[in-house]
C-alpha cells in the first residue's frame, strides 16, 4: 500500500488525558493516528491513574499550562482535525471551548468530541458544571460528537425520550451531528449505531464481538474517525471507515492486566468483515436478491455513446461494452437498444444497457448499468428475476457499502482520475481509495472508470481491479480503432499475467 511521506501527513490533535494503562486517552488516539498514516500531537488536559480494572485517580494540568501546549501546537503544527476526549475539570473545557471559537474559523479544522463522562470500570469524571459547559459551549462547536447511550442521556436531559429525540436535543444545541453508539444497548447479537445530522441519517449494524478486551473503544472510534476526516473523506464515509478500525481492532484485542485489555492496532481496514451494513432511510428492503454473475475478470471495458460506435467496434472483438445513450427521442433510444442486443448476440458480445433497465429487460440484453439515484426508482427485483446482469456506479464508501449489499455482478468505482466526459458532483478519487476500494470488493468483480488512458492503465490495474472502464480513451481519439486494440491487447496481457 502507498503510504505518504512523513511531510505529506495529515496533522491530527488530540486533547484529551493520559491513560497509563495505556489502552486508552491519549495513548489509545496516537497508535490509532499513526495506524491510519496520521501525525498525531497531544494536548494533555489530566493525567489519570489506572490499569485495566480501576482508576485510582487523576491530576488535571494548570489552565496555563493547557493554553500553552494549545497555543504553541497551533503556532507550528496546526491542525486539519481535533479530536476531543476526557477533560475531567469544568475550568480546562471553559477554557478549550473560548479557545476552539476564537481559532475554528480562521484555521477551519474539523472538531469531533467522544464525551467521556466515566470510566467503563465506573468512575466518574464530570460534575453538573461540566455538564453544562459540555451542553451550552462545547456543542455548538462539534462538527460530530459521539456519545454512548449512558452519555446521550446525560448530556441531552431526555433520559426517558427516544434515542432520535435524544440526540436531536444535541443538534437544537448546536453540534453539526451525532452518531450514537450502540454498544450498551440490550441487543445480543448485534450493535447498531445511529447517525444523526439536520440533513441525513443513516444506521451502521455490525456483530457483537464477544471479547471482554474492550478497554478504550470510544477513544479509538473517535480517533479513527478523526484520521479519516483528515485524509478528507466526507463525514458518512469517515464514520464508515473509523467503524471498520474500530472492529479490526476489536477482533484482535488482547489482555493486559486482570481486566478488560486493549485493542490491537492494525491499518487501514479493508477486509469486508470489518465492515458494517449500512441502512439509510431511502433504502428500499429487498429479500435477497440474486444477479447472474459476470465471468472475472471483466478486462477492457468500452462506454460509447449510439450503436454507429458498436457497429464500428465490433470487428476489432470487443469482449464487453457498455451502451450509454444520453440524447434522443424515446423510439430512437428503443431502436438502437434492439439493433445493439442483436448485434451483441451475433458478435457473442458481453453488452450492458446504462439506465434504461426495462429495456434491457424486455431485449434480454447481457445487463444493465445504474448509477446510485437509479437504486430508488428502478425494479432491481425484475432485473434479477430476468437473468440480466447488474452492474453499479460507485463514488465513495457509503456508495459502495449500500451497492455491495446489493451483491450486483459488478461494481464500478469512479471517477479516478478528472474527466472531460461528465460533469462530476464528487472529486476523484485517486489510486489509494481506488486500492482500498477493490480491496473492499474482494468478492465482487469491479471495473475503474474515470480519466482512464493508456499512460494511466497500469497503475489503475496494479489497484486489483478486474476491468477498466473509458470513454474517452477511446472515442475522441483520432484513431479510435487502433486505441481500442491498444488498450484491449494491454488489458488482455494483464490479465493473462495476473490470473
Ligand atoms: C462502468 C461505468 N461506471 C460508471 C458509470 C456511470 O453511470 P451512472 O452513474 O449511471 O451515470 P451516467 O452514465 O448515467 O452518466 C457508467 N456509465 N459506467
Ligand atoms: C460515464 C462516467 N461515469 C463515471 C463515474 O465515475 O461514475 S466517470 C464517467 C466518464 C468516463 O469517461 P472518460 O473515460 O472519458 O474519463
Amino acid at each position: 500500500m502507498h503510504k505518504p511521506d512523513a511531510a505529506t501527513k495529515p496533522i491530527v490533535w488530540t486533547i484529551a488525558s493520559s491513560d497509563s494503562g495505556g489502552g486508552a486517552g491519549i495513548q489509545a488516539d496516537l497508535h490509532t493516528f499513526a495506524a491510519l498514516d496520521c501525525h498525531g500531537c497531544s494536548v494533555i488536559a489530566a493525567v489519570t491513574a489506572q490499569n485495566s480494572t480501576e482508576v485510582v485517580g487523576y491530576e488535571a494540568v494548570s489552565q496555563a499550562l493547557f493554553v500553552t501546549q494549545l497555543n504553541c501546537l497551533l503556532h507550528d503544527m496546526p491542525p486539519q482535525v481535533i479530536k476531543i476526549g476526557l477533560i475531567p475539570d469544568t475550568g480546562l473545557l471553559e477554557q478549550l471551548a473560548s479557545w476552539l471559537a476564537q481559532h475554528k474559523t480562521q484555521y477551519q479544522f474539523i472538531v469531533i468530541a467522544d464525551p467521556v463522562l466515566s470510566s467503563s470500570t465506573g468512575y466518574n469524571f464530570v460534575r453538573q458544571s461540566t455538564l453544562s459547559t459540555w451542553r451550552h459551549k462545547l456543542l455548538p462547536l462539534l462538527d460530530l460528537i459521539t456519545p454512548n447511550l449512558p452519555e446521550l442521556a446525560l448530556l441531552s436531559q431526555l433520559p426517558q425520550a427516544e434515542v432520535e429525540l435524544q440526540a436531536g436535543q444535541l443538534l437544537q444545541w448546536g453540534a453539526k451531528a451525532v452518531l450514537i453508539k450502540g454498544g450498551h444497548s440490550n441487543s445480543i447479537a448485534d450493535i447498531t449505531d445511529h447517525f444523526i445530522s439536520s440533513n441525513s441519517s443513516f444506521q451502521l449494524t455490525q456483530p457483537r464481538l464477544s471479547t471482554v478486551h474492550n478497554h478504550g473503544t470510544g477513544c479509538v472510534l473517535s480517533s479513527a474517525i478523526a484520521a479519516a476526516c483528515a485524509h478528507d473523506y466526507e463525514l458518512a464515509d469517515s464514520i464508515i471507515i473509523g467503524r471498520a478500525y474500530l472492529q479490526q481492532a476489536l477482533c484482535h484485542s488482547y489482555a493486559t492486566g486482570k481486566g478488560a485489555g486493549s485493542l490491537q492496532h492494525h491499518a487501514w481496514p479493508t477486509e469486508p468483515r470489518y465492515f458494517s451494513i449500512l441502512k439509510q432511510p431511502q433504502d428500499t428492503d429487498y429479500d435477497t436478491l440474486s444477479f447472474a454473475a459476470i465471468a472475472a475478470p471483466i478486462g477492457f471495458y468500452p462506454v460509447v455513446d449510439n450503436v454507429q460506435w458498436l457497429k464500428r467496434l465490433l470487428p476489432l472483438e470487443p469482449d464487453v461494452i457498455q451502451l450509454r445513450i444520453k440524447h434522443g427521442t424515446a423510439g430512437e433510444v428503443e431502436q438502437q437498444i434492439a439493433e445493439a442486443v442483436e448485434l451483441s448476440r451475433d458478435y457473442q458480445l458481453r453488452l450492458f444497457i446504462n439506465d434504461h433497465w426495462q429495456l434491457a429487460i424486455k431485449y434480454a440484453a447481457y445487463g444493465v448499468h445504474l448509477g446510485q439515484e437509479d437504486l430508488t426508482t428502478a425494479d432491481l427485483s425484475a432485473i434479477a428475476a430476468a437473468g440480466v446482469r447488474l452492474g453499479i456506479s460507485t463514488h465513495s464508501y457509503v456508495e459502495l457499502l449500500r451497492a455491495r449489499q446489493l451483491l450486483p455482478s459488478y461494481i464500478a468505482l469512479g471517477h479516478i482520475f478528472t474527466t472531460q466526459t461528465k460533469q462530476m458532483p464528487s472529486r476523484p478519487q485517486g489510486l489509494i481509495r481506488l486500492k482500498r476500494y477493490a480491496a473492499l470488493c474482494s468478492d465482487i468483480p469491479t471495473v475503474a472508470i474515470g480519466g482512464i488512458t493508456t499512460e494511466r492503465l497500469d497503475a489503475v490495474l496494479q489497484c486489483g481491479v478486474s476491468g477498466v472502464a473509458v470513454v474517452s480513451a477511446v472515442t475522441a481519439q483520432a484513431e479510435p480503432e487502433q486505441a481500442f486494440s491498444h488498450f484491449k491487447h494491454r488489458v488482455e496481457q494483464y490479465y493473462a499475467h495476473h490470473a
